[in-house]
């Protein structure tokens, strides 16, 4: 299951997730004069960072949005990048954030789970109801994808709806989501414990860190919101399990570190890599042993 090899790659080589949120104001100069075409630059760059973490990052997330603002070029430059990620043998997550009635649904299935832009995991929004996540289901029973639902976001703006309280126990809004991703992640359970079906819990909010860990044993976490977002290691490893369980992702903080350095626009692939071994070491930092 794809999930087992997701757990295999973290205790491998770590919890970060790096973020290749390919801006083009985030690629060094040098590089953009190299290669002319739109495309080409936001893989080189992508690819060139892979290259440099593959021994120390389980999963790579590409948020579509960066890449659909560059129109048809910047979405040949998503598809190789995650063909590349697969080819060098590592995991991808497809951050394209849907949620639509079953029908679109079945399509967005098709185009993130089969076609061109295939990734392993994709991340899928649930408010518009769970209809919206059946369609997926028959990708998971062939047990090689797995998806990363929105269940208590990163953003400030989180608290209207998801912090609102409803149901006999008065629970917010976000727990209910979560009993029901539980339920249905039971038929999805691999050999680590942990379901095809995971979710996406914001890492700079830490008030109900530990009994969202607690109440979703076989849920693995998808973890945004650490650096740029104010996210430390002591907020988001509690959302982790022995050190694994979870995925940190930062995307901001590591792509563009190398803009701190004199000498970065030469070796952001070098900074990048330097990002996600501090990343590391900060998280582990903050564990409770
Ligand atoms: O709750 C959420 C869900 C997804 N994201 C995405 O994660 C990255 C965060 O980028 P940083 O540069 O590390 O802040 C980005 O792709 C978001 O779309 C999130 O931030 N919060």
């Amino acid at each position: 299951m794809i999930i087992d090899r997701l757990y295999e790659e973290v205790e491998k080589k770590g919890i970060v997730c790096v973020g290749l949120d390919t801006h083009l104001d985030y690629i060094p100069k040098k590089l953009k004069d190299e290669y002319q075409d739109v495309d080409r630059i936001m893989f080189e760059f992508n690819k060139r960072i892979i290259d440099n973490t593959l021994d120390i990052v389980p999963i790579y997330k590409l948020q579509i949005a960066y890449y659909e603002a560059y129109g048809i070029k910047g979405l040949m430059a998503y598809k190789r990048t995650l063909e590349y990620i697969k080819s060098a043998g590592s995991l991808s997550i497809g951050d394209i954030k849907r949620g639509d009635i079953s029908s679109t649904a079945e399509m967005y299935g098709k185009a993130h789970f089969e076609g061109d832009f295939e990734a392993d995991f994709i991340t899928l929004n649930p408010y518009m109801g769970f209809d919206t996540i059946t369609p997926y289901l028959k990708y998971l029973e062939r047990r090689d994808k797995g998806i990363f639902v929105l269940l208590r976001t990163s953003n400030p703006g989180a608290k209207d709806i998801q912090y609102l309280k409803a149901g006999p126990q008065s629970n917010y809004i976000y727990y209910h989501i979560g009993d029901r991703l539980k339920e249905l992640g039971q038929n999805y359970i691999g050999s680590c414990g942990y379901s095809l079906i995971g979710a996406v819990v914001g890492g700079t909010h830490i008030d109900e860190g530990e009994e969202i860990r607690n109440k979703y044993k076989n849920m693995f976490f998808l973890i945004p919101g650490y650096g740029r977002q104010g996210g430390k290691g002591k907020d988001v490893v509690i959302y982790l399990n022995k050190r694994n369980g979870g995925i940190v992702n930062s995307s901001r903080g590591i792509i563009t570190s190398y803009k701190k350095y004199e000498d970065g626009d030469k070796n952001f692939e070098k900074y990048a890599r330097l990002a996600v071994l501090d990343m590391r070491e900060d998280i582990l930092n903050g564990e409770r042993i």
